[in-house]
């Protein structure tokens, strides 16, 4: 946490809160990964690829249960009508006709199996883990933190711009079709974005809060890091796949 403790001091304007959330960002995003780079210079071997799409399906599976965690907790109707529609994306109308569906179809344009991801059983340990403590941290924290915790969506739409243009130029067996997930969240994530941004301005109202808000987005900047160390670690070096998780040719 470092540079961003004792932010606030004795309490920020809001642009003085916004500037610190997107220094945030500007420093911790996981765009800054190593993981990433690989990804975008076209270094990933096929089954590396596989392995991100396959442990990034654990990611996807939880935000609309992290967000009902949140509309579990608001108490304004307004905020829960707003609110809801980012389970819409993910689920669709009837569970399998939104981004969640979108993933798996990413995944399984990649060579492996629906039902392999849906189970998450190949996934490394620390995705599974990391993914947990966003769960967790939106369950038992208050709304400002779950709310704030949620604005890495608005340095999403760089990394989205960045990834697809790679992935369509550099790895031959990816089409815009095995990308078509993406198409709709730059716009969704600016539309949520907006939203947790302005509540979270409006709500941070005390040094403290606003420390806390800070807090919850350098976390949740820690859960993406998390989860690309930890394909880092598994596939860059031979020998430090964990027993159990995604191999070549095991997902199909
Ligand atoms: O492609 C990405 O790098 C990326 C990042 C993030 C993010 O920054 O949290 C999300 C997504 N994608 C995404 O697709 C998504 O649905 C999403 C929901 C949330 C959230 O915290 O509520 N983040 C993200």
């Amino acid at each position: 946490m470092s540079h961003f403790r004792n932010a606030t001091r004795g309490g920020l304007s809001k642009s003085e809160l916004e500037a610190v959330l997107r220094q945030v960002g500007a420093e911790r995003y996981h765009i800054h990964h190593p993981f990433h780079h690989r990804m975008t210079s076209g270094a990933l071997s096929k089954w590396e690829m596989q392995a991100w799409a396959l442990n990034r399906y654990c990611y996807q599976a939880v935000i609309p249960r992290k967000d009902a965690m949140i509309l579990a907790h608001a108490e304004d109707p307004a905020f829960r009508a707003a609110w809801r529609k980012r389970i819409e994306d993910h689920d669709g109308e009837d569970g399998w006709s939104g981004g969640i569906a979108r993933w798996l179809y990413l995944a399984t344009s990649l060579g492996l199996d629906t039902e392999t991801v849906r189970s998450e059983r190949l996934a490394l340990p620390a995705t599974r883990f990391a993914v947990g403590a966003y769960l967790s941290f939106c369950t038992n924290r208050t709304l400002l933190e779950a709310v704030a915790s949620s604005l890495t969506e608005m340095f999403s739409p760089t990394i989205i711009d960045e990834r697809v243009s790679a992935m369509l130029a550099r790895y031959d067996y990816i089409t815009e079709d095995t990308v078509a997930y993406f198409s709709r969240r730059p716009e969704q994530a600016s539309r949520d974005a907006d939203f947790a941004l302005a509540y979270v301005l409006d709500h941070a109202d005390t040094a403290e809060r606003q420390q806390q808000a800070i807090d919850a987005l350098v976390f949740k900047c820690d859960i993406l890091w998390a989860m690309l160390d930890a394909l880092q670690h598994a596939y860059g070096e031979p020998g430090n796949l964990p027993p159990g998780a995604f191999r070549p040719g095991a997902a199909r």
